[in-house]
């Protein structure tokens, strides 16, 4: 089944302004991970805003195609809802971080749920460990290393178990250690069936991921299979994507 199906989608910041991105359409497999790669302001971002619903498309942003995640589509649904089916993880952390512990943090979506203490308590348990900072619990998000907020907003994102994950450049401040601490929880909620759409740089650290898609100035240029990219040398130099 389609867990992410883009048809058609255009994108516009502002009604006669650039196009951003240009009838792009791909479909992702529920359980499969995608990475998105190109050059900077390709138009990666936005895409992800438009697929999380996170992109501004009522007073200024012009929005054209469709978005469906499991079945719906995005524009169609309120933003408590949409939350429930596809979970963001931003380039910039501060954007999605305000409590005062990374605890209350990862608490915050579930409490909203209304779900009794020992639910909650649960869930935050569970994704303290999953993500690998239960060491972090107690800290302050500010605080934090640029990497660790990435982990703990993707926690916070995870507290809601969304069958849908886009995070964006949640590598780039990450050391080979990080990366691979990254890597490794990534690998393990795809085999458990989440569905992953993450724009990454390194394409090494991601290389495990299913298929790539390649975005040149705002249109999808190809979208394969990883290693049959990563092995197709005389593209990935022509688009810069590799020296
Ligand atoms: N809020 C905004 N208003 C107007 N234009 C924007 C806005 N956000 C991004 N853009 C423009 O849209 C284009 C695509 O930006 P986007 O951030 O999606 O690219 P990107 O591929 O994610 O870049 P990077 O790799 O540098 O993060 C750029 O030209 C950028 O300047």
């Amino acid at each position: 089944m389609d867990a992410v199906a883009v048809k058609g989608l255009a994108y516009q910041y502002q009604a006669g302004g650039p196009s951003i991105l240009k009838c792009i359409n791909f479909k992702v497999t529920q359980g499969e991970m995608v990475v998105v790669a190109g050059l900077s302001g390709c138009g990666k971002s936005t895409l992800c805003g438009c697929i999380s619903g996170t992109v501004q498309c009522n007073r200024y942003g012009v929005m054209k195609g469709e978005v469906v995640v499991n079945g719906k589509n995005v524009r169609e649904m309120r933003a408590a809802k949409l939350a429930l089916e596809v979970g963001m993880v931003f380039q910039d952390p501060d954007m999605q971080l305000f409590s005062p512990t990374v605890e209350d943090e990862i608490a915050f979506a579930p409490e909203n749920l209304c779900l009794p203490p020992d639910r909650i308590r649960e869930r935050v348990d569970g994704v303290l460990a999953l993500v690998g900072i239960a060491d972090l619990r107690e800290a302050n998000p500010y605080q934090l290393s640029g990497g660790e907020k990435h982990l703990v907003a993707l926690a916070a994102v995870l507290s809601l178990d969304p069958p849908v994950l886009i995070l964006d450049e949640v590598m780039s401040q990450l050391d080979a250690a990080g990366k691979k601490r990254v890597s490794t929880v990534l690998k393990k909620l795809r085999d458990g069936g989440k569905t992953i759409i993450v724009v990454e740089h390194d394409l090494e650290a991601v290389a495990f991921a299913d298929r790539l898609l390649v975005l040149e100035n705002g249109a999808a240029v190809r979208f394969d299979r990883m290693e049959t990219l990563l092995a197709d040398r005389d593209f990935m130099a022509a688009i810069r994507l590799i020296c």
